[in-house]
C-alpha cells in the first residue's frame, strides 16, 4: 500500500496484554507508511533509562509538573504504576494531528477506559494472543523481563483479556497468531474507507 494517510484520521488506540506483539505490529505499520502515523509519546515521572531520550521514549517531568498537568485537565488518560506516574497529554495528540499524522496510542486497560470516558473520538484495536500459553512464551522469549515482572504481566493479562470480552469495547479484536496475517488485518482496519 502506498504511503497515503487513512481516510479515517481519528487516533487509533492499540491495547492488549504485555508481550502480545503490539509494538511489533505498529512498528510494521510505521515502516510501511512513512510519515503517516505518530506514536503518542507519554509523560512520565520515572527517570530515563540508559539510551532513552526526552521527547522520544517519554517526556520526563517532575511529580510537581505532572500533577499540574493533571489539575489543568491536560491528560486524556493517566495512571500510576509502582511509584511512577504515566499519562498521555492532550497537547501531544493535538500537535501530532496538526502535523497531519494519525496518532497511535499504545495504552493499557485503565487508560483505554479513561479515554472512552473522556468522549474523545478514537478507534479501538485490541491485540489478542492465540492462547495464554503462547503469550507467556513470547513474554519469556523476549528476554526483557525478570520472573517477578513476568508473573505481574501475566496476571494483568488475565484482566485485560476479560475486559476485551466485554461487547462493544473495541472496534476490532485481532488475534496475533501469524504476525503477517495479523498485520494485514490491522492495516485493512486502519485503511478502511469511510462509509
Ligand atoms: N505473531 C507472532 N508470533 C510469534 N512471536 C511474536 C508475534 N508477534 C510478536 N512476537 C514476539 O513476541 C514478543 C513480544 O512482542 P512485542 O514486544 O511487540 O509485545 P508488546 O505487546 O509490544 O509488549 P509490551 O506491551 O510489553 O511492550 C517479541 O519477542 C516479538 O518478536
Amino acid at each position: 500500500m502506498a504511503s497515503t494517510l487513512p481516510q479515517d484520521r481519528r487516533p487509533v488506540v492499540i491495547s492488549g496484554p504485555s508481550g502480545v506483539g503490539k509494538g511489533t505490529l505498529f512498528k510494521r505499520l510505521f515502516d510501511a507508511h512513512k510519515d503517516c502515523f505518530a506514536l503518542s509519546v507519554s509523560h512520565t515521572t520515572r527517570k530515563p533509562r540508559a539510551g532513552e531520550a526526552h521527547g522520544v521514549d517519554y517526556y520526563y517531568v517532575s511529580p510537581e509538573e505532572f500533577e499540574a498537568l493533571v489539575q489543568a485537565d491536560g491528560f486524556v488518560e493517566h495512571a500510576k504504576f509502582g511509584s511512577n506516574r504515566y499519562g498521555t497529554s492532550k497537547q501531544t495528540i493535538a500537535d501530532q494531528t496538526a502535523k497531519g499524522r494519525v496518532v497511535v496510542l499504545d495504552i493499557e486497560m485503565e487508560g483505554v477506559k479513561q479515554i472512552k470516558k473522556s468522549g474523545i473520538e478514537a478507534r479501538y484495536v485490541f491485540i489478542k494472543p492465540p492462547s495464554f500459553e503462547e503469550l507467556e512464551r513470547r513474554l519469556r522469549g523476549r528476554g526483557t523481563e525478570d520472573e517477578e515482572s513476568i508473573v505481574k504481566r501475566l496476571n494483568q493479562a488475565k484482566l485485560e483479556l476479560e475486559y476485551a470480552d466485554t461487547p462493544g469495547v473495541h472496534d476490532i479484536i485481532i488475534v496475533n497468531d501469524d504476525v503477517e496475517k495479523a498485520y494485514k488485518k490491522l492495516e485493512e482496519f486502519i485503511y478502511k474507507p469511510l462509509a
